[in-house]
């Protein structure tokens, strides 16, 4: 069996054709006004200056604009809040993404619930991820989001199917159990406590990676025919699925690089595009 490669790189770039007629006749109806994502970059870890600097870079190729705002190390939670209540009031600024992680001595949680509902196009707040899992209208947390689209895309069934997602982190795990229910999986979340988690696996027939430890899950532990989503981003280029063995055996899988993670930025933008919109009325 040869497996379907769920190409984010290519959907990614095809959305982002799509958005430019979009932004494009936004602009022309709100007299060369353009939907704005502000940035914030707390310390100078340089993965997250890089990711950062790709989401400014994808609003730009489609036509929007980001502003980037960078932050020293030391900053404190208050001076944080500040600077997004200032972004919360500035009606030029449609979307609002803080990068993950912030320094230790940030309350982070109270600095994303600070995000105004109608400026989370990241989907990180409390409030948001409520809406989300009880059906009403939000923007979704960007990476399961992106997985959703992704999935939808391809036309992977996912009613009545087991879904097992590994990790259950804020803006991934945990969002990305609550999509898929939505959806209509039977959802099972696994974590570093949980007891026989190979056997758990072993039943999915989507199995989500998102532990954030490279290759943490065996391509063993997963059944023939599965569809594998691999959220995971490390510094050696591979995911958290082991998947080189998987390639032919299970029926669909997203690589690492070029899944789930142009999709997040393309879900960001998008987002950002949907806020702009509605602001412009
Ligand atoms: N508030 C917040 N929201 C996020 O969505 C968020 C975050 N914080 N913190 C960090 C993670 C990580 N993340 C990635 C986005 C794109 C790629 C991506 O496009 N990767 C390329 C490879 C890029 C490369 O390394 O060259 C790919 O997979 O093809 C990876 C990782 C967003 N995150």
């Amino acid at each position: 069996m040869t497996a379907q490669i769920l190409d984010g790189k290519t959907l990614a770039q095809q959305f982002e054709d799509e958005m430019r007629t979009r932004v494009e006749a936004l602009k022309a109806k709100a007299d060369g006004r353009t939907p704005i994502l502000a940035t914030i970059l707390v310390g100078a870890d340089p993965a997250s200056a890089t990711y950062v600097k790709m989401k400014g870079n994808a609003c730009r190729r489609v036509g929007m604009e980001s502003e980037a705002i960078e932050l020293p190390a030391s900053t404190t939670t208050e001076q944080l809040l500040a600077k997004i209540d200032e972004l919360n009031n500035n009606p030029d600024v449609h979307g609002i993404l803080l990068q993950h992680p912030v320094p230790e001595q940030i309350d982070e949680r109270a600095c994303f619930d600070a995000i105004s509902l109608d400026k989370d196009v990241d989907g990180v707040t409390c409030l948001g991820f409520g809406r989300m899992s009880m059906g009403e209208a939000a923007y979704g947390c960007a990476t399961p989001k992106g997985i959703m689209r992704l999935l939808e895309h391809y036309q992977v069934p996912l009613e009545g199917k087991h879904a097992v997602v590994v990790g259950r982190s804020a803006i991934l795990g945990k969002p990305m159990a609550m999509m898929l229910l939505e959806a209509n999986a039977t959802v099972t979340i696994c974590h570093s406590r949980t007891q026989n988690l190979p056997e758990l696996v072993k039943q999915a027939d989507i199995v989500v990676g998102a532990v954030g430890r490279p290759e943490f899950i065996k391509a063993d532990w997963i059944k023939d025919g599965a569809v594998v989503v691999d959220a995971g981003y490390h510094p050696e280029k591979c995911g958290d699925i082991e998947l080189a063995p998987l390639v032919d055996r299970v029926a669909a899988y997203t690589p690492v690089p070029g899944g789930v993670g142009p999709m997040t930025i393309n879900t960001l933008i998008f987002q950002t595009l949907q806020s702009g919109e509605k602001a412009f009325g």
